[in-house]
């Protein structure tokens, strides 16, 4: 196990004048689980790339643990890779395909065969290890590529939207089961998701990425309750987070940050509302307001069944340290 750090991380790609990754500095606990989260093109696949040395890094640095790996070839560096389309070799049994790369290290048959077994053990697997990858589901298929990737015993798994071929409800419980592993292995494990709410489920911290550039790099709680910039403020929580200019600055509050008043013009401060579509959820409400100031809807979420319907007039007040202001010029978050 090993901490790791990109030192300045940068990567361009030939004939690209803009970096995928520009001067990245992260540094990564031991043990840690850390999500890589942004949007297409962000620049996460190119700095998990760099971490594993399938692409090469132009300036600054990658350490695992003291080790400068910067110019290592990627099997030296003591890393497992999972990847998005798994990756197993069709005509092996999943015995074979989670024992390959012992098999290619020389492991003695016998430990090989105990390692396998237990990995198999962990994840389920053992009642389809004679089976080849094609007879099995696509849940199956992801552990049969985390189980490779586990007997490996490596420093640092990287993991590359490795459910992203799975339906939604496999997608939730699989990503549990991940992360419960994780934590079990105490790995320290990079893995990148286009999803936020992945990423706040999986990750003790997650980075958030734009353009090449880190934006913020916090615990979900952290990145939730103090968004650093507009980007992460907007990125970060589902629905989105409100944002009202208001002359320099931008006021932002959550859906669930207001407090809902029928004295509209008896409230001071309350912004006037009305209610243009209500979405029951059951155990929520999300109401989608018009505002004469604002050209995009206000989205609230209120508890329970609330009583409000189309039509209704409503006004809103930010909740007690439910208001985030941010600079409109800069979008960096103001203090307070
Ligand atoms: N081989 C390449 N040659 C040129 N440009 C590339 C190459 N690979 C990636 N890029 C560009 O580098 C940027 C970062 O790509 P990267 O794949 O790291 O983003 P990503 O955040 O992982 O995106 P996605 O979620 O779509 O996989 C993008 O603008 C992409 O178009």
């Amino acid at each position: 196990m090993a901490t790791v750090s990109f030192k300045g991380a940068t990567r361009y790609y030939a004939g690209v004048d803009k970096p995928a990754v520009d001067r990245l500095d992260l540094e990564v606990e031991d043990g840690e689980f850390l999500v890589l989260v942004g949007p297409s093109g962000c620049g996460k696949s190119t700095t998990l790339r760099m971490l594993a040395g399938l692409e090469g890094v132009d300036e600054g640095q990658v350490h695992i643990g003291d080790r400068d790996v910067t110019d290592l070839p990627p099997k030296d560096r003591d890393i497992a890779m999972v990847f998005q389309n798994y990756a197993l070799y069709p005509h092996m049994t999943v015995a074979e395909n989670i024992g390959f790369h012992l098999k290619i290290g020389k492991v003695p048959k016998a430990e090989r065969a105990r390692m396998v077994a237990e990995a198999a053990e962990l994840l389920d697997l053992e009642p389809y290890l004679d089976r080849k990858p094609a007879k099995l589901s696509g849940g199956q298929r992801q552990r049969v590529a985390m189980g490779r990737a586990i007997v490996r015993r490596p420093q640092v798994f990287c993991m590359d939207e490795p459910l992203s071929n799975l339906d939604a409800k496999l997608r939730v419980q699989t990503r549990t089961q991940i992360a419960s592993l994780q934590r079990r292995l105490g790995v320290t494990t990079i893995y990148v998701t286009h999803d936020q709410v992945e990423a706040m489920t999986m990750g003790d911290r997650v980075a958030v990425l734009k353009d090449g550039t880190l934006q913020q790099c916090d615990t979900p709680v952290g990145l939730f309750a103090k968004p650093a910039n507009l980007f992460v403020a907007g990125f970060i929580g589902s629905p989105a987070m409100n944002l009202l200019p208001q002359g320099e600055h931008v006021l932002g509050v959550r859906p669930e940050g207001w407090r809902i008043t029928e004295d509209v013009d008896g409230t001071p401060g309350a912004i006037s509302a009305t209610v243009e579509v209500v979405e029951e959820l059951g155990s929520d409400q999300y109401l989608y307001c018009a505002t004469p100031e604002h050209e995009q809807p206000l989205t609230v979420r209120t508890p329970g069944m609330a009583p409000w319907q189309r039509g209704d007039r409503i006004g809103l007040v930010p909740l007690p340290d439910a208001a985030h202001r941010f600079d409109a010029a800069t979008g960096e978050r103001l203090p307070g």
